[in-house]
């Protein structure tokens, strides 16, 4: 049968993760099947705790899972090492934070071009870059500042610069407007959906269902598990498992 729909841009099978910390260990992810195509805009919501957090960082690989599987653009990542992880990072998956997480010790300009430097761009394109996306962001003049010169919307717009210098097919975004006062919320919003409209692929998380109804496709995740998956505007729906609420997605 043909399958005529965007290709997975990021696609996971059964993953797992539980925290062992402290106290009694955090069944935080209890087997997640997802698929996000290309050119989506997936918002993931669901109560504090639910484990929305653990499965972003996973998806990211900046956490391993217990179990489970991950592919990014088709190629699983399962021999994937710390170091492997940093690289595909670099060129496939911009991400964004809660608390911005720039180097408080280089500039606006150096935050932005640094992972296009790591990546291997050369200094000029870096800059290319650089200046376009802070124009595109209306950071323009902000250049020399230095984060903690900035307002909070400004420093997570110069987050988003960072996080796409490279032109990742995915941009992953835990909370984006979680530390901003409403103008700012409103502002990386608007940026997130036009940057949706011209075909970026999004992943964000937020417990905010406001802020996820600007998305094409709400997943609610709970204790762990996917409890629903619901495409806001059209298409063709996921298919879904049923009571357990985990997706099956499969290809
Ligand atoms: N590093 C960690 N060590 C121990 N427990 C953790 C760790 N990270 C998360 N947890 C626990 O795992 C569970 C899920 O947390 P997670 O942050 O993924 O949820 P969340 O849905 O993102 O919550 P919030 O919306 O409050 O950020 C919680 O019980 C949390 O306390």
């Amino acid at each position: 049968m043909s399958d005529d729909r965007p290709a997975p841009v990021l696609r996971a099978e059964g993953l797992v993760k539980t925290h062992h910390g402290e106290g009694a260990p955090a069944h935080a992810v209890r087997g997640v099947d997802l698929c996000v195509r290309q050119g989506e805009f997936v918002a993931i919501t669901g109560p504090s705790g639910a484990g929305k957090s653990t499965l972003l960082h996973l998806l990211g690989g900046l956490q391993r899972p217990d179990a489970g599987h991950l592919w990014l653009d088709g190629e699983s990542t399962d021999t994937y090492g710390e170091a492997r992880w940093a690289v595909e990072r670099r060129k496939r998956i911009g991400i964004v934070f809660q608390f911005f997480n720039l180097v408080s010790s280089l500039s606006v300009a150096d935050n932005v071009e640094l992972p296009a430097l790591l990546a291997g761009s050369s200094p000029k394109r870096a800059r290319t870059e650089r200046e376009q996306l802070l124009a595109e962001l209306g950071l323009t003049g902000k250049e020399r500042s230095m984060p903690g010169e900035l307002s909070g919307g400004e420093q997570q717009r110069v987050a988003l610069a960072r996080a796409l210098v490279n032109h990742p097919p995915l941009l992953l975004a835990d909370e984006p407007a979680g530390s901003l006062d409403s103008k700012g919320t409103r502002e990386v919003m608007r940026l997130l959906s036009r940057f949706h409209q011209r075909g970026q692929t999004i992943l964000l998380v937020t417990h905010d269902a406001r802020l996820a109804s600007a998305a094409d496709r709400v997943i609610s995740f709970f204790d762990g598990r996917i409890a629903d998956d619901a495409e806001l505007d059209g298409g063709t729906p996921p298919r879904r498992s049923g009571i357990s609420g985990v997706l099956e997605l499969k290809d």
